[in-house]
């Protein structure tokens, strides 16, 4: 049995269907989303030299003073006169340099009686200090969002600098996410003898909550080809997650329910540990990613895969998680031919991989904050070796 090395099923994921449609949404509805265009600047910041400091607008050359104070500049009120040899205004944080003026002298080192200023400490120590130039931000037409770049809370706010009102954007994802098996009950309901509240749902939902998805939850589908299959059918989603059945048992019958629903899987069983059982393929116009269903497979798979497919899909130019390294705490033993994904907790800069990693133990996923990647065929490491990590806290 072959398996997919995780990178390859990573770029076979993102094959198997192109981001959505475009949009365009008004800034407060574009946070999080990812930008469908380049976005260029319809106006320039600042749109005139401005005051930095609040105090008075001079000319560097007229130092050490004194001044004649001949008016006052504030933030979207400007000073419409022109400042002569020895003559001042009054100027505020924001506010446009008067004609004439070319430096601002902050009100701490100034002296002032009635009209007349004067130099009350070092001054400003060169033509043009305290003061920010027209366009020291960006021009009109400056590239201030290229496209696939995430819309983060600066980018929005550069956007409305920018002069924009709208952002195009890819419609949100419809993602319906189904859990099967008869062991289970809904989260929230306590269960009978060999019962199992359901988790991977409430897990995944909560996992994709920051993305720009319409969630359709199709509850718990019991371990029954045609129940399966009907539920399969009837999915109208750009992406269906199921969690669960993903295996050999005689009761794993995912696979076979969307394949007489009309899907194709495109591939099945994953160089990876948690999680080597998933599978991903196509379902009519939706994308379908099988989890397994051990909820720490559920979990790494989701990372590595539903997170990104709904990314790639909503348009990010990366849409693979971000991983960095840290120094391991401890030994870890060679790995063999699957990419291992170890729950770990970072202490004083350091990882510690927990002792055991069994796929069904939600509480150590709990207590991690990172996953460390294992590669595949990688000899034993040492205590003070770095390591590559996913964070998931
Ligand atoms: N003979 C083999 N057996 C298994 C293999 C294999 O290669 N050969 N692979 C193992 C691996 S690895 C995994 S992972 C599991 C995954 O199997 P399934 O995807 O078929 O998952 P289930 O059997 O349906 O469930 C496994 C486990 O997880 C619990 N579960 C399922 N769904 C949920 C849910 N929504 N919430 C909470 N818990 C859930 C379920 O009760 C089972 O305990 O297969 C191995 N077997
Ligand atoms: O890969 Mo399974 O996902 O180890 O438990």
């Amino acid at each position: 049995m072959t398996l997919v090395p995780v990178a390859e099923a990573q770029s076979r994921l993102f094959a198997l269907k192109p981001p959505v449609a475009t949009e365009d949404v008004p800034l407060p509805h574009a946070a999080g989303r990812w930008a469908a265009a380049d976005i260029l600047a319809a106006r320039t910041q600042p749109v005139a030299d401005l005051s930095a400091m609040d105090g008075y607008a001079i000319r560097f050359a007229d130092l050490p003073g004194p001044w004649t104070v001949i008016g006052e500049s504030a933030a979207g009120r400007p000073f419409d006169g022109t400042v002569d040899a020895y003559q001042a205004t009054r100027i505020f944080t924001g506010a446009a340099m008067p004609a004439g003026a070319d430096t601002v002298l902050i009100q701490e080192e100034a002296g002032r009686d009635g009209d007349r200023l004067t130099l009350a400490g070092e001054g400003p120590g060169h033509l043009g200090r305290n003061t920010r130039a027209r366009g020291l931000d960006f021009h009109t037409g400056t590239r201030l969002i290229a496209t696939g770049d995430r819309l983060t809370p600066a980018r929005i706010a550069v956007a409305a600098t920018g002069g924009l009102a709208t952002l195009p954007v890819r419609r949100r994802i419809r993602v319906a996410i189904a859990a099967t098996g008869d062991e289970l009950v809904p989260a929230g309901t306590m269960p009978l003898g060999s019962q199992l509240p359901e988790s991977n749902g409430v897990m995944l939902a909560a996992m994709i909550a920051d993305l720009p998805v319409d969630i359709v939850d199709l509850g718990i589908l019991p371990d029954r080809l045609d129940a399966l299959r009907d539920a399969f059918a009837a999915v109208e989603a750009d992406l269906l997650v199921t969690t669960g059945g993903a295996s050999v048992g005689d009761h794993d019958l995912v696979r076979p329910a969307l394949e007489a629903a009309g899907g194709t899987i495109d591939f099945w069983r994953i160089a990876l540990r948690p999680g080597k059982p998933m599978m991903a393929g196509r379902l009519g116009d939706a994308a379908v990613l099988g989890l397994p269903g051990n909820p720490v497979s559920a979990f790494v798979t989701a990372t590595l895969f539903v997170r990104p497919l709904i990314a790639h899909l909503a348009g990010a130019r990366d849409p693979l998680p971000q991983t960095g390294t840290v120094l391991l705490g401890e030994d870890l033993p060679a790995n063999g031919p699957r990419t291992d994904y170890l729950r770990a907790e970072i202490r004083e800069g350091r990882a510690y991989a927990s002792t055991i990693q069994d796929s069904s133990m939600l509480l150590t996923l709990a207590r991690s904050t990172c996953l460390i990647v294992r590669p595949t065929d990688a000899p034993p490491a040492k205590a003070g070796d770095s390591a590559e990590i996913l964070g998931i806290a």
